[in-house]
């Protein structure tokens, strides 16, 4: 049984059809990874999964669940672009808060140590960096130890040592047999990264299939991107 399960989404804003038709199943321990043009649906997609939007249409499972059952809360770990976070809370404060609300929570130390986060522990939220705010992001969402992680741009605003060594660590949780699903824009990223991809353009998954496969008769990942693609409508 996939551990996700997606089946003709539809989500509408008001006049905008945000996600007309997408239909993909994610594997045990797959890494499975989400390109597309801005606004082509991708974070729409992971928050219906999520359960923090409620879809117009389709089925979506998780975990053989509703993705609002609340047995999920401490089966899935989200990393939404916008964190939400108080400005005034440290990122150690933010850390323990977090762990506090899961049954089996990874050591938030370790998890902060290997997201280059060990020495900011009594630093601020407010203080931060961009490219802090998005590792302790990233480590908010696997400090619950989740079976399906979803990372909705793990790598922006990231150095290109952070990227290397948030990518280190989504294949370590993928090792440790967690399920991932992440949004991206990087060509780089998902080659290196996702096991299988799902292209989504105007809210219709278009190809679906490994990074290699979809390749194919292309040249690179980014032909085929542009080829399988179109540019954004203005808003
Ligand atoms: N809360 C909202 N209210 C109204 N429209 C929205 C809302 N969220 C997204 N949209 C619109 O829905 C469409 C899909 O947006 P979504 O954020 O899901 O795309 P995306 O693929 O994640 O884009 P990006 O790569 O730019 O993050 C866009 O046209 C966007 O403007």
């Amino acid at each position: 049984m996939p551990v996700i399960e997606v089946k003709h989404l539809r989500k509408r804003y008001g006049a905008t059809d945000a996600v007309r038709d997408v239909s993909f199943a994610v594997d045990a321990g797959e890494i499975f990874g989400l390109l597309g043009p801005n606004g082509a649906g991708k974070t729409t997609t992971v928050e219906c999964v999520s359960a923090l939007r409620v879809p117009d249409g389709g089925d979506i499972s998780v975990l053989g669940r509703d993705p609002r059952d609340p047995e999920l809360r401490s089966l899935v770990g989200v990393q939404l672009q916008e964190s939400g976070l108080q400005d005034k809370l440290t990122v150690g404060e933010a850390l323990a808060l977090y762990a506090g609300c899961y049954r089996a929570p990874a050591d938030w130390r370790a998890l902060a140590a290997e997201l280059g986060l060990a020495d900011r522990l009594r630093v601020r939220y407010a203080n931060l960096s961009g490219g802090q705010k998005q590792r302790l992001s990233i480590a908010l969402a696997l400090v619950g130890n989740p079976r399906v992680a979803i990372l909705d741009e793990l790598s922006t605003g990231l150095d290109p040592h952070a990227r290397r060594d948030a990518w280190s660590l989504v294949r370590a949780i993928r090792d440790r047999g967690v399920t991932v699903v992440l949004v991206t824009h990087l060509m780089e990223e998902a080659e290196r990264l996702c096991d299988r991809i799902a292209v989504l353009d105007h809210g219709e998954v278009v190809a679906l299939g490994t990074p290699a496969a979809l390749t194919a008769g292309h040249g690179s990942l980014d032909d085929a991107f542009i080829s399988l693609t179109t540019r954004p409508r203005e808003e």
